[in-house]
């Protein structure tokens, strides 16, 4: 039986279309549905004793589904597409996704053509299994403060690969602890006693007959991660060198070069391209926090509309808790930010292709773009997506707090993005830099483009003012953008003012670094808005669709000026009165999106196995399913517990002179 079938039926707008705007494309969707169930029905990807699991029986079981989703890409012939999308719905981390999501990357962005043609091969037949491993117990935001030295011998014509200190172990890399097999390391090269900066190098680090550590290799797994399950299938470890020796042609040398007789060489390309791995996973990540948010918005949706507290009247049923404005207000947001996320996903992904076709043609123009772009996303996206998370499980009551909601391992698995990758904050401050450097060249005649480009326009929007007059003129895109423009713009100068009354800038910059965290946020807030916008510009079919998503932009941009009212308003743009008919406007969005919200994250089109979830299951439900869970917990074995005969029974039996007190 359908519980939600009520909620279905009130749907304005057609969800098999909708399914292919969400997935990008009828290929992709169709790819997506198929491997997903394909998943889904196949009992050797079963995930739902994983929280229960002590952590070397959970390993054991990642190596095992790992090996199996590995067996079935080959016996049914899928495409790298297919691959790729078996391995996101079996949903565990593991060592592969390093692998493919790092260790190929990096070779192929910073390798040469020969050293691709010979280490992709066997990187692509899994003969040999890499990490990442630039982190180090001292130091992983300060990319530059790294110590692990790459010492360069003339007389073998190697590299010796060396832990000076305690502090210079790696630690954190993915895949490293119990299972890879090579590294890419990031090391201080040293030539004839000078340095110069951070490398990578290819190096092998377990033999690849019996797996044990190579000599002068010291390798193991740093330990439990928040959460069960969640990351802890995951084998982050550390790593020590003590002067190994590899091949000098093990230095990735895309960027810069060492010569047989000890000469340092740089490309015409940027040093920047050593950090080239990062910009691709980041923005892999922002495409990926799409997934993780709709998926919790998922089960507060369906759970939400399930859920019934008070509000009877005359003995009906009570009323259900997505019909209250509050719910409303918590949960419409999320909804609308994983369709946000999702667009400006593919258009980062775009941006992240361009970049690397001009790269291909020595054309680094866009290069500080991109990095900023996919800092200030990732930042932005992550930290929102981490924090609906969270919010889902509170709007789930007290049954978001069992493991069986989906909730606690979802949350657990996905907030360290918030610090893999980069730190939130510390990326934040690398857009600051992008936008106190557009702000200081505006006078010098070169015209700001892309995301900057309403920088172009700074005297007008310095002075322009709202013209709202009625909540419904928020629906206005070219209002709104004015509006997100003006408000970054303003905050952006404001900075770079009081930045100007310092003698040293850095330590102006030191200094005002919460103020420009700020005013990075808004400028990456504009970029998710009028990636939004672009998108309802293009033709979306199917009955109600755009409707739909022109009221989930209005629900993302208004609720986001809700929230950060105090810099619209100090930047004097708005008037407090427009500020409340944008939230006047916000709260009618609500009421247009309500009898569609099922029907909406229905269009996400998740197996229950994929969501992992009894609050979120499709049929909606949920009772039943909660109470035979609960008995088929391993404590409900026995009615008796163990331990009661030892530490229960002689507590009730004791007799105490205190007995009466
Ligand atoms: C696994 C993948 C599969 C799927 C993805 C999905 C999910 C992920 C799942 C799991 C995650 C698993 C793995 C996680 C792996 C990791 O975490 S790997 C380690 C990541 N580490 C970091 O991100 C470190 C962060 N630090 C830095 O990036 C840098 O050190 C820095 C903060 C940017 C500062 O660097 P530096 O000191 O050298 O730079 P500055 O002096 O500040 O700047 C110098 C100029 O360079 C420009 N710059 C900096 N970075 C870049 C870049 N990446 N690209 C281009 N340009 C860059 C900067 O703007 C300065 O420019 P200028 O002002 O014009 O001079
Ligand atoms: C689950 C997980 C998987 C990972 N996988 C890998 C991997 O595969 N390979 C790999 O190499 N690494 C990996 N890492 C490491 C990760 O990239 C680093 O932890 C991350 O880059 C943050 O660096 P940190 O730990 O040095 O944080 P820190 O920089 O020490 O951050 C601590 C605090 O200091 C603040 N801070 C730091 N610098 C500044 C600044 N300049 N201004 C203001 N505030 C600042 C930060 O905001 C933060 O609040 C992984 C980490 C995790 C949690």
């Amino acid at each position: 039986m359908d519980y939600l079938a009520d909620e279905r039926k009130k749907a304005e707008f057609d969800v098999d279309e909708m399914k292919i705007v969400w997935a990008g494309s009828r290929h992709a969707f169709e790819v997506s549905d198929r491997i997903s169930k394909l998943v889904a029905n196949d009992p050797g990807f079963r995930k739902d004793t994983r929280t229960m699991l002590a952590r070397k029986e959970l390993f054991k079981n990642t190596l095992r589904k790992a090996a199996y989703a590995w067996k079935r890409i080959h016996d049914l012939h899928l495409s790298e597409e297919e691959a790729s999308r078996l391995r996101f719905y079996v949903d565990e981390p593991a060592y592969t996704d390093l692998h493919w999501g790092m260790f190929v990357p990096a070779i192929k962005g910073q390798g040469t053509d020969e050293q691709q043609k010979k280490w992709l091969p066997l990187a692509y037949k899994m003969q040999i299994i890499g990490c990442y491993a630039q982190t180090e117990l001292g130091h992983g935001s300060n990319v530059q403060g790294l110590e692990t030295t790459a010492t360069f011998d003339p007389q073998t014509d190697e590299f010796v690969i060396h832990s000076p200190t305690l502090t210079s172990s790696k630690w954190w890399p993915g895949g490293l602890g119990k299972v890879s097999t090579h590294g890419v390391v990031y090391a201080r090269l040293i030539i004839n006693g000078e340095e110069h900066g951070i490398h990578g190098f290819i190096v092998q680090l377990r033999s690849l007959e019996d797996h044990l550590p190579l000599p002068g290799v010291t390798v193991g797994d740093i330990g439990m991660k928040f959460g069960n399950g969640a990351y802890n299938t995951m084998d982050n470890g550390v790593l020590r060198f003590d002067h190994v020796r590899i091949p000098r042609n093990q230095m990735l040398m895309r960027v810069s070069q060492v010569t047989r007789d000890g000469k340092y060489k740089q490309s015409d390309v940027p040093r920047q391209l050593v950090y080239g791995t990062m910009v691709y996973v980041r923005q892999t990540i922002v495409a990926d926090a799409s997934c993780a948010l709709s998926r919790a918005v998922t089960i507060a949706t369906r759970y939400s509309a399930v859920r019934r507290q008070f509000g009877s009247q005359n003995g009906g049923p009570e009323t259900q808790v997505i019909d209250y404005k509050t719910q409303q207000n918590r949960l419409f947001p999320l909804l609308a930010s994983a369709y946000a996320f999702k667009f400006v996903g593919e258009w980062l992904t775009w941006l992240y292709n361009d970049v690397t076709q001009r790269l291909q043609a020595s054309d680094f123009s866009t290069l500080p773009e991109a990095h900023a772009c996919t800092a200030g996303l990732k930042s932005l996206t992550t930290t929102a997506t981490a924090d609906g998370i969270e919010e889902c499980r509170k709007l789930c009551g007290g049954h978001g707090y069992l493991c069986s909601s989906g909730l606690p391992e979802l949350f657990a698995v996905y907030v360290p993005a918030c610090t893999y990758e980069g730190d939130n904050t510390v990326l934040l401050l690398q857009v600051a830099r992008f936008l106190m450097k557009t702000v200081s060249q505006l006078g010098s005649g070169k015209k700001p483009l892309g995301t900057i480009s309403y920088m172009g326009k700074i005297e007008h929007l310095m002075q322009s003012r709202c013209t709202v007059q009625k909540a419904e003129d928020w629906l206005k895109p070219s209002q709104v953008l004015e509006a997100f423009e003006a408000r970054a713009v303003k905050m952006a100068v404001s900075c770079a003012k009081n930045l100007s009354k310092f003698t040293n800038p850095e330590e102006g910059f030191a200094e005002l670094s919460a103020d420009l965290v700020e005013a990075a946020v808004a400028h990456c807030q504009l970029i998710v808005v009028s990636k939004f916008i672009d998108k309802l510009q293009q033709d979306i079919p199917g009955k109600g669709v755009k409707q739909q998503l022109e009221a989930l932009c209005g629900i993302y941009y208004l609720y986001l000026l809700h929230k950060h009212q105090g810099d619209f308003l100090a930047t004097s743009y708005l008037t407090p009165k427009q500020a409340a008919l944008a939230n006047d406007q916000l709260r009618a969005l609500y009421t247009k999106v309500r009898p569609n919200a099922v029907a909406l994250v229905d269009s996400f089109n998740y197996t229950d196995h994929f969501l992992g979830s009894i609050l979120g299951c499709y049929d909606g439900n949920v009772y039943p399913k909660l109470y035979d869970a609960a008995w088929k917990d391993p404590l409900n074995d026995s009615v008796v517990p163990e331990g009661y005969h030892e530490y229960v029974r002689p507590l009730l039996k004791q007799q105490l002179h205190t007995a009466k007190l």
